[in-house]
């Protein structure tokens, strides 16, 4: 498949260069190239299992044993020096969080991971709680929040530092229509503001809408690359599903639901 070169005048705050990984023998990266510059905001995109986590996780530091390179602010990761990391930040797909803290001694405890002050780290977890309207919780365990309540603390607490690079993993997991849409303004904003961000999701329409630069992985390669108009001129596809069904040449949706539907009432396929 055609992929699709990005040419940008901004700084290149990321770059991948032929980054490979398998695990247990099986090949889960093949060859990932791929270079972001400062201010785009990139859908990462993919089947599930298509290595989209992977891909994340060996950027954040979180995976060895991967070949190629990874660089980020121009440095290579590996070259063991990690001042980077502070100009990063992580909402991870399936984030532990530690239930038995308030969200003020939660965010009070990251923001001073990285390196913030007590007091300006507990004001500045304040404030942004009260913008998700939120304050009023902001004593009270984490345990017992919903699960929209514990996304939004996963949000504020990757932002907490005010990181340049910024990567979520199904960020809009468990929040409700109105929250999406302040996410997706936050995530407008902050690009428009010079912050780069690198974006997992399976919710396509809000990846159309907010992205200004689609990357859609299967089987561990990268099978397009380009902004949503310059995939849907290549693919005749109205929207970035259609787009994501054709490259991913499914088109059995319909015949997967019937035949699951037989098994759960006759026991088997028809
Ligand atoms: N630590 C691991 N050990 C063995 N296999 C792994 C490990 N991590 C990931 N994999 C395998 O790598 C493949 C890619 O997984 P990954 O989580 O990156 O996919 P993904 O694109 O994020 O999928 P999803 O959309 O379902 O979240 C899968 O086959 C998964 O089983």
């Amino acid at each position: 498949m055609e992929v699709l070169i990005i040419n940008c005048n901004e700084e290149r705050v990321l770059s991948l260069k032929n980054v490979t990984i398998h695990f247990d023998g099986k090949q889960v990266l093949d060859g990932i190239n791929l270079d972001v510059y400062q201010g785009q905001i990139i859908g990462y995109i993919g089947p599930n299992g298509a290595g989209k986590s992977t891909t994340l996780k060996i950027i954040l530091g979180l995976v060895d044993g991967y070949d190629g390179e990874v660089e980020i602010f121009g440095r290579n990761i590996a070259a063991g020096n990690h001042t980077y990391k502070r100009k990063i930040g992580y909402v991870a797909e399936n984030a532990e969080i530690y239930d038995n803290l308030t969200a003020c001694e939660y965010l009070t405890f990251i923001g001073e991971l990285y390196g913030i002050d007590r007091v300006l780290a507990e004001d500045k977890a304040l404030k942004l709680m009260r913008a998700f309207e939120m304050d009023d919780v902001f004593h009270t365990r984490i345990s017992s929040f919903s699960k929209g309540m514990r996304q939004k603390v996963l949000i504020i607490s990757s932002l907490l530092h005010d990181p340049d690079l910024i990567f979520l993993d199904e960020p809009l997991s468990g929040l409700d229509a109105n929250s999406v849409m302040i996410i997706k303004d936050i995530l407008e904003q902050l690009a428009s503001r010079g912050k780069t961000i690198f974006y997992s999701s399976h919710i396509m329409d809000v990846v159309e809408k907010i992205s200004n630069r689609i990357v859609l992985l299967i089987d561990g390669k990268i099978a397009a690359d380009g902004t949503f108009e310059e995939l849907r001129e290549q693919s005749k596809q109205g929207s970035l599903e259609g787009i994501f069904n054709q490259l991913t040449g499914f088109d059995e949706h319909q015949h997967t639901a019937e035949k699951f539907v037989d098994i759960v009432m006759d026991g088997e396929e028809k």
